[in-house]
This record gives structure tokens, C-alpha cells and sequence, in this order.
């Protein structure tokens, strides 16, 4: 286990492989760590060095007291590549992490060569809708908004009891701290990224889970059109969590792209 204190907080972090290798940098959703991406990156196997972290509240990082903003997300992600030496990357981003890779790509072109946007939106939600989940979450408990939450996370397929790896990331979730989760839905509440994201220059490819309940197909594909020339691809029999449930489906995606954008 490795962590640093990075931006008056400690996180949690993985930096795997060769470091002459292209860098892939993860950035997890709500609610999720960084082994969200296991089965991905054993797929993807020794062709990149692979960067992978718990955002702060959530796994193993340090919970410092909500509010977050997406900035603070931002921060400590360009903070933790400069510690590490990462100097270039492209940045792989699952829902919140999208939008922590849309601030990074904006706040630093020359970090941030290629993007792989994944069920992840410019902006997700409304103020009302976070506003009843940071209150839900701060006076019942997470496990209260489980049940819900799942229901966007994951296929009807895969949502069953006697699915383990349901019931283990079912636990994942409700681990997560107070201050992470509901920092996260305020730094989510007060993040807009239209006029950046469409600012943007870089290679762009936008998946979604054909069944994701939290930022849908259509909203993935606004996303998409924001940035000239990006690619946006539809994975069949997935949630909001393509890379858990269809890994293979994205890793396919993944490596097309990353070959197109000269990024392996
Ligand atoms: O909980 C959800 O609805 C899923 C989600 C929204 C933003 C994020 O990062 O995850």
C-alpha cells in the first residue's frame, strides 16, 4: 500500500509498472476506490505504467470535512502526478472522474494528452438532487441510498444476491465515509464544465453503459459533441460501471483509441 500526503491530504495511490511506459491515470467515481479498475488493468496488461488512486474521502484516502469542490478533486490529482513525476498522461475517468479529468485536462494541457471519458457528464445532476442526497446520506447513513444507488450502478443481470461480486461492491459503497460521499455531492452540485470542456483540444473518447442510470447514453454524447472530434461508443449490457461489468468491452474501446491518439 502506498500513500503521500499530497495537497494537505493523504491518499491512497498505486503506481504500477515500468515508469518509460505511457501513464495511465484512473480516477475512480462516487462511492468506488481505485479496485474499480482491477479487472481492466489486468486485461490491459504490461503495455502502460498505470496510476491509480482513492480520492480523498473515499477508500483508503484521508476523509477531511465535507464540502469538497471539484477544484480540491483537481488539486490533489495534479498534485499527486508531480509527486510522483508523472509529467505526461492520459487520464481515464469514471463519472465524477470525468470531471476531475475535464478540470486537469483544462487546468493543464500539458499534463494531460488524451482523455477516455466514461459514463461521466461537462455537468450531472441537479442542486435539488445533490442537496437530498448529501441530506439523505448525512442523517440516515449511506446504506440508507443503497439500494437506489445500485440500481444505476449495475444491469438487472448482474444486481442478484447470489452475485458476490454485487454483495462486495455493495459493501464498497456503504464503507465509503460521510465526509467523502457527501463533500463529493456538493463538489458535484457546484461543478458546470460546459465552457471549459468545450474549450478543450486533446483526443477525446466518451463511453457509456447502454443501462446507466446516472449519466445516460444521451447526456455522455452531449458530453462528447462538446469536444471537436471525439469519439463517444455505447457498451452493450452494462450500468454506470462498464469497466466492472464489461471490462473486456472497454479495454477493446480503450486500446483502439489510445493506438489512434499515438498513446501506446
Ligand atoms: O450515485 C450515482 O448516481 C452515480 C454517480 C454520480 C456521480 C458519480 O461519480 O457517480
Amino acid at each position: 500500500m502506498t500513500f503521500a500526503r499530497v495537497n494537505g491530504v493523504v491518499l491512497h495511490f498505486e503506481d504500477r509498472g515500468d515508469k518509460a511506459r505511457p501513464a495511465l491515470v484512473f480516477a475512480n467515481s462516487l462511492g468506488t476506490d481505485f479496485r474499480i479498475w482491477d479487472a481492466v488493468l489486468d486485461l490491459l496488461g504490461d503495455r502502460f505504467r498505470f496510476i491509480r488512486y482513492d480520492k480523498r474521502g473515499h477508500g483508503l484516502s484521508e476523509a477531511t470535512p465535507a464540502p469538497y469542490t471539484l477544484e480540491d478533486h483537481v488539486s490533489d490529482l495534479e498534485s499527486l502526478l508531480e509527486h510522483i513525476g508523472a509529467t505526461s498522461c492520459a487520464v481515464v475517468g469514471l463519472s465524477v472522474g470525468g470531471m476531475i479529468a475535464q478540470g486537469l485536462a483544462a487546468k493543464r494541457p500539458d499534463l494531460v494528452k488524451a482523455m477516455i471519458l466514461m459514463d461521466t457528464a461537462h455537468k450531472i445532476g441537479t442542486a435539488d438532487m445533490w442537496n437530498q442526497r448529501i441530506e439523505g446520506v448525512t442523517r440516515e447513513g449511506i446504506a440508507s441510498l443503497a439500494d437506489a444507488i445500485m440500481q444505476r450502478w449495475f444491469t438487472p443481470a448482474y444486481r442478484t444476491p447470489e452475485n458476490p461480486d454485487f454483495v462486495g461492491y455493495t459493501a464498497m459503497l456503504t464503507r465509503t465515509t460521510v465526509d467523502g460521499y457527501a463533500g463529493t455531492c456538493a463538489a458535484l452540485r457546484d461543478a458546470d464544465f460546459t465552457e471549459s470542456t468545450k474549450a478543450l483540444t486533446l483526443p477525446v473518447l466518451a463511453l457509456v453503459g447502454d443501462q446507466d442510470g446516472s449519466t445516460p447514453p444521451d447526456l455522455v454524447r452531449s458530453t462528447a459533441e462538446l469536444v471537436k472530434g471525439a469519439d463517444f461508443r455505447i457498451i452493450p449490457d452494462a450500468g454506470h460501471l462498464p469497466c466492472i461489468e464489461q471490462p473486456q468491452a472497454v479495454v477493446n474501446l480503450m486500446s483502439n483509441f489510445l493506438k489512434q491518439a499515438r498513446f501506446s
